[in-house]
């Protein structure tokens, strides 16, 4: 294979003649750089796993809900120094105005709650799985797409909708055969950075910017970091204590630097309470570091990660009060999480827990005769109309070929439609499992 994945982009591809014998380029059957084809075997397992997050949303009562790929830029435009901005998948399209393909799908979920307004009713619980887009400049063979799982609860500013909330994951973890002990959710509160930036007079307008570059604590040294945080203008004491709290070990220690009365103990207070009662205290654990990268996160913070640590985080999400009103929507609090198709998947593969899905057709229905081709169609029309799943052979071909292709799609019964048989309305079956063959009249097929 080529040195370029064997895409035809820059080396100049091979001629060859169609059927008016021109030269014709042959075209890169690659699909674009960063992005994926799902050919079945692909496809059955994205199947799996989107079925998995739609069956726990529907039993979480979460309603479904998708937008469009395509979003006018405006829509990503946050100056927090945010990673998601600087790849956004942005351009202008041929009427001039700016658009990106949405990189998250919380935007375009804040934008239709406000253009629902007052026609829909608090609180909203929606979900949806959608793929999302970045743009890096010098492609580290990473992707550009992924499919996230959304769950967002609308109108709710009690903790109780975050719990519910990682209660949702917990028990999607739990579908696939994943536990505790595989993986855990790191969880705090931006009101810990909102309070200490408060008690050293820091502007709330570099809130966002703040966790943006706190969140890099773990991706870059924490000189970097220091320097980051004093070009906003905070002091260097400041960036101390700052600094010094996010390492704070426990609830209690976090007490002790920030005093009882905040928001922040209380909130995570409750929330460790209401995971005993959802049943998940095992699986979280507080920890000062987890602010996540998104600029508009307030509140509850968590991520999903692998005991293992050999694994970048799984999921992640969190309180985000102050979304609507920055698109001029109401005041409405929610919050969400993002749960991408990738990580997971690699996770699962780490832990042999991958699904072996093959495809599962119930007849392969088979003319004996050319001549006996209409009375085929019609033998896999009536197993159809019973709900039968069938793969009727549409040309002649030796038994042979039926054989093979029969164990190939893995189909229970071969149906044999010979002419004989057929003058009497039967048909004759074998059980490809057992061998076992008999005749039936067409209708008492089933
Ligand atoms: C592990 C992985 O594929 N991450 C990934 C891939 N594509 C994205 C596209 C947009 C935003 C985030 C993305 C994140």
């Amino acid at each position: 294979t080529k040195s370029n994945g064997g895409r035809s982009g820059s080396i100049v591809a091979p001629l060859v003649a169609n059927e008016e014998g021109e030269e014709v380029q042959k075209i890169d059957v690659n699909p674009p750089k960063g992005t994926r084809d799902f050919a079945p075997e692909d496809m059955r397992l994205r199947n799996w796993l989107f079925n998995h997050f739609k069956e726990v949303s529907r039993l979480f009562g979460y309603e479904e809900v998708d937008y469009p790929v395509l979003e006018t830029e405006a829509l990503f435009i946050r100056k927090a120094g945010e990673e998601i901005r600087d790849q956004l998948y942005c351009f202008e399209d041929r009427g001039k105005r700016r658009v990106a393909l949405r990189p998250e799908l919380t935007p375009s979920l804040a934008r239709l709650v406000i253009q629902k307004g007052k026609s829909v009713s608090l609180p909203l619980k929606w979900f949806a799985i959608g793929q999302c887009w970045r743009y890096e400049r010098m492609t580290r063979g990473r992707r550009r797409e992924h499919y996230q799982w959304n769950m967002d609860i609308i109108g709710v500013p009690q903790v109780t909708a975050e719990a519910e909330l990682i209660s949702s994951i917990v028990t999607f973890f739990k579908r696939i055969g994943i536990t505790a002990s595989d993986v855990g959710f790191k969880v705090s509160s931006r009101k810990v950075l909102q309070e200490m930036l408060r008690k050293y007079g820091v502007p709330e307008t570099l809130f966002g910017r703040v966790c943006i570059i706190i969140d890099k604590i773990e991706k870059i040294p924490i000189d970097e970091i220091k320097k980051e945080l004093g070009s906003t203008g905070i002091s260097e004491d400041a960036i101390e204590q700052l600094l010094q709290v996010l390492s704070v070990k426990s609830l209690d220690d976090l007490e002790d630097v920030l005093g009882g009365a905040g928001e922040a103990i209380a909130d995570l207070k409750q929330l460790f309470s209401l995971a005993e009662k959802f049943g998940y205290s095992e699986w979280i654990q507080f920890d000062a570091s987890v602010v996540r990268g998104l600029a508009y996160y307030t509140g509850i913070v968590f991520e999903g990660f692998d005991r293992k640590g050999n694994l970048r985080a799984i999921c992640g999400g969190g309180r985000y009060d102050r979304l609507l009103p920055t698109y001029g929507g109401d005041d409405i609090p929610a919050c969400g999480f993002g749960f991408g198709d990738a990580v997971i998947v690699e996770l699962l593969k780490e832990k042999n827990l991958l699904p072996e899905l093959g495809q599962e057709v119930e007849n392969i229905v088979c003319a004996l005769e050319k001549d006996l081709q209409g009375a085929a169609a019609t033998v896999a029309t009536t197993l159809r109309s019973k709900g039968q799943t069938v793969d009727l052979v549409l040309e002649s071909k030796p038994l042979k070929w039926v054989f093979k292709r029969a164990a190939r799609i893995n189909a229970r019964r071969l149906i044999l439609v010979g002419k004989t048989e057929w003058e009497d309305g039967s048909v004759s079956v074998k059980v490809l499992s057992s061998g076992e063959q008999f005749q039936v009249k067409l209708n008492d097929l089933e």
